[in-house]
């Protein structure tokens, strides 16, 4: 599918979609439980994926048609062998949390997924089940990349894996040692990354009743706990990476002001849009209590940002970026590239190809912005929620028409963002 935008403007409020981070550990949880009942989930082709590795561990997802609760039956923390492939399909948190999972029962579990899951890097927790756990792990193509093969009953044990690769290993890890005998202690061997993404994690095991922390080297969990969440029952909060392009179209193109409800805070770290946004100069109001944003249109200068612990908002920075006056550089960026795709050179070329001036080098992208630089382009959204959002928002400033192609692909997170864009007054054609 493609979609046309044109120069225009927003107005009015929009919910934020809910979390896909929560949505994924929460039904997870519920399904290492006996079971529970998940409100507000997102619910979207990523999530769809988890639902179906639950229910293939022998839990089951039951949707309420308003979609506003997954009635989710677990598995009781002993996954059976699934008797078909799991299908991952595009989703990176359902492979990695789902591959330790697999570790837990002496069966074998094959896991797969698009062409964009099977060329991101797995190798690392392969390495960490097989060597260090003693269980099974394998890449059917012996290049650290799905499909695998992964079983063995692994029972807990010391794990050492890098940090800057990619912080769902370690989710996965705390969110399987649980329910070993001995429990799991991780060592990083490198940085973290995506910190907050293990916050999050350690925020919805809190809320299923298990205990898991950071310790002076990595984290640990202790084995033979029991999933069991207050009241049976567990809610998801709004998406701050999703937030991100309601509020870089707020302060980008809003007439009057933009309004964004379901925002309030947890330990998202992409919450930090909020304070990038206000760096370079947006007007925008973060009422915490009510849990709502206000954005009004604004002249914005470029600034340096770090997206160590933020990878997802880099392609709306760079959107920011191209229309900011002067240079915004987005560091600590090397784990971005990998993404659904390489996000860093995505973004490079395709704002490129709408006129912007853009210098890449791997840890770094450049950005040199100019709102009148932007023109309307067709440019490629990569098969790639984030990239096709972020050039959407972009399409909005531009001049003249933007064609994003395959902009389907928002489905993986933001099912509905083109009906929302055109709600709230933007010139789009789906
Ligand atoms: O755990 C999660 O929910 C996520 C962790 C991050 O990935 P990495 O830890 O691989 O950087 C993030 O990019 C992804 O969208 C969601
Ligand atoms: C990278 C993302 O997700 P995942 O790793 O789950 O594919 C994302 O949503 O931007």
């Amino acid at each position: 599918m493609n979609v046309r935008l044109s120069q225009s403007t927003v107005r009015g409020t929009a919910q934020a979609p809910p979390s896909k981070s929560y949505t994924h550990r929460a039904i997870l949880a519920a399904g290492y439980a006996d079971g529970a009942l998940v409100h507000d989930p997102l619910v979207s082709a990523d999530t769809k994926a988890t639902m179906r590795a639950v229910t293939a561990y022998g839990g089951s997802v039951g949707l309420r048609d308003d979609e506003s609760v997954l009635d989710v039956a677990g598995f009781g923390g002993q996954p059976e062998t699934p008797g078909d492939v799991i299908d991952c399909a595009n989703s990176g948190t359902t492979m990695r949390l789902v591959t330790a999972t697999a570790a837990l029962q002496d069966g074998l579990t094959v896991l797969t997924g698009d062409d964009s899951l099977r060329s991101r890097p797995q190798g690392p927790l392969l390495d960490a089940i097989e060597d260090d756990l003693g269980g099974r792990a394998e890449s059917t193509r012996s290049n650290g990349q799905a499909p695998l093969v992964v079983g063995g009953g692994v029972t807990g044990g010391d794990v050492s894996i890098p940090g800057d690769v990619s912080s769902q290993y370690i989710t996965a890890l705390l969110m399987a040692g649980a329910v070993t005998d001995e429990g799991i202690d991780v060592y990083l061997e490198t940085e973290l990354k995506s910190a907050p993404y293990v916050d999050i994690t350690l925020e919805v095991l809190d809320a299923f009743g298990v205990e898991a922390e950071q310790t002076a080297d990595g984290f640990t969990v202790s084995g033979g706990q029991h999933y069991e969440p207050v009241d049976g029952e567990y809610h998801v909060p709004g998406d701050f990476s999703s937030i991100s392009y309601l509020l870089a179209a707020g302060v980008l193109a809003a007439e009057d002001e933009l309004t964004i409800t379901s925002a309030y805070p947890s330990a998202q770290g992409d919450t930090a849009i909020v304070d990038v946004v206000d760096r370079m100069g947006g007007d925008v109001d973060w009422n915490q209590d009510d849990g709502v944003i206000t954005a009004r249109r604004s002249d914005l200068t470029g600034v340096e940002v770090s997206v160590a612990d933020t990878p997802d908002l880099l392609p709306t920075i760079a959107t920011l970026g191209a229309v900011a006056d002067g240079t915004t550089r987005i560091v600590d960026c090397e784990h971005v590239r990998y993404k659904e795709t390489d996000r860093v050179s995505a973004m490079a070329e395709e704002l490129t190809a709408m006129g912007a001036s853009v210098d890449e080098a791997q840890d770094t992208l450049t950005i040199h912005g100019s709102a009148s630089d932007l023109q309307g382009a067709t440019v490629d959204g990569r098969a790639d929620h984030r990239i096709i959002m972020s050039l959407a928002i972009a399409g909005l400033v531009a001049d003249g028409e933007t064609t994003v192609e395959g902009a389907e692909h928002v489905d993986v997170s933001f099912p509905n963002f083109f009906d929302v864009l055109y709600d709230l007054g933007a010139t789009v054609d789906r």
